[in-house]
């Protein structure tokens, strides 16, 4: 058996559920009886209709939600507050406007104790990977939608995440600045191996990036199906698109995701 084999996985949701109370005070079920299971090194993606609860669970991981019932294991271990080893992009970056593009990805280094010289160094190696060595000194106005995602993503990785949870982090960009930043995002993954969950309401992102896409139901959200994405990597996401089995995976999925979908938007429409 080799070393990697013995390792627990990344990330264990065991039979978890999250019940919310409503400001009336009626009880939501947000997850329920949900698993997962992301094995050291992998990249998995989760689709699931809107509403239906994806956001809480990366809430559950990150240690800023605890389950109703269930478990949730990091590297083994339960999940106790805020780990250091999990890093978090979101929808929304979260750079400081008033902090020039250097100093927004010195930042995380500088709050961990490193030497502000070292702090820089670093920083500066993170904005040449990503592209961005002629503007380290320009803030954040100052940049493009796509720049300011490098940004996020070089304040990111610069912490060496183990674990990494993505929200819909590209959703905001246009199709083809979205394309750049997926093979960006696949190269520094490839140099750092952690274990990724992408959360993205986009089937072809989740299937162009992923080893393994978990398709849940409408809320409550519970796994449906999983499934494991064998296309060779490396990956070039512009091209990969017009592949027969990128097409075939994205229909068959889409057939087992669409009737969750209208459950869905049928609910929401009966609401209404
Ligand atoms: N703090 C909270 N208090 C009460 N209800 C909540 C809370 N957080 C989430 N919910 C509810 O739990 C359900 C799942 O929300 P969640 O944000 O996880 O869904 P999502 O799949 O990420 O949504 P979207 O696709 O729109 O981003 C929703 O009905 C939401 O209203």
């Amino acid at each position: 058996m080799t070393e990697q084999m013995t390792l627990d996985p990344a990330i264990e949701l065991i039979n978890v559920s999250r019940r919310f109370v409503s400001p009336t005070g009626k009880s939501l079920a947000a997850l329920r009886d949900f698993s997962m299971t992301v094995e050291r090194g992998e990249f998995a993606a989760v689709v699931g209709p809107t509403g239906c609860g994806k956001s809480t669970t990366l809430n559950l991981v990150t240690g800023l939600a605890r389950p109703s019932a269930g478990e949730v294991r990091l590297m083994g271990g339960p999940v106790s507050g805020i780990d250091p080893r999990v890093g978090f992009a979101f929808q929304m970056d979260a750079l400081f406007p008033w902090k020039s593009v250097i100093d927004n990805v010195m930042a995380g280094p500088l709050f961990r104790g490193k030497r502000r010289d070292v702090a820089e160094a670093m920083a500066k190696g993170w904005l040449a990977r990503v592209g961005l060595s002629k503007f380290i000194n320009h803030y954040p106005h100052q940049l493009s939608g796509g720049m300011r995602k490098r940004v996020s993503l070089a304040q990111t990785f610069i912490n060496e995440p183990e674990i990494l949870l993505m929200d819909e982090p590209f959703s905001a960009l246009d199709v083809q600045t979205r394309t750049v930043m997926h093979e960006e995002l696949l190269k520094l993954w490839a140099e750092r191996k952690a274990s990724v969950v992408f959360v993205t309401h986009d089937l072809e992102e989740a299937v162009a990036l992923a080893d393994k896409v978990y398709v849940l139901t409408a809320g409550p959200a519970t796994v449906k199906s999983v499934y494991k994405i064998d296309l060779p990597r490396p990956r070039v996401v512009s091209e990969i698109r017009y592949e027969q089995q990128f097409i075939d995976y994205c229909k068959t999925i889409w057939n087992d995701l669409r009737q969750e979908v209208e459950t869905s938007y049928r609910r929401a429409s009966e609401a209404a």
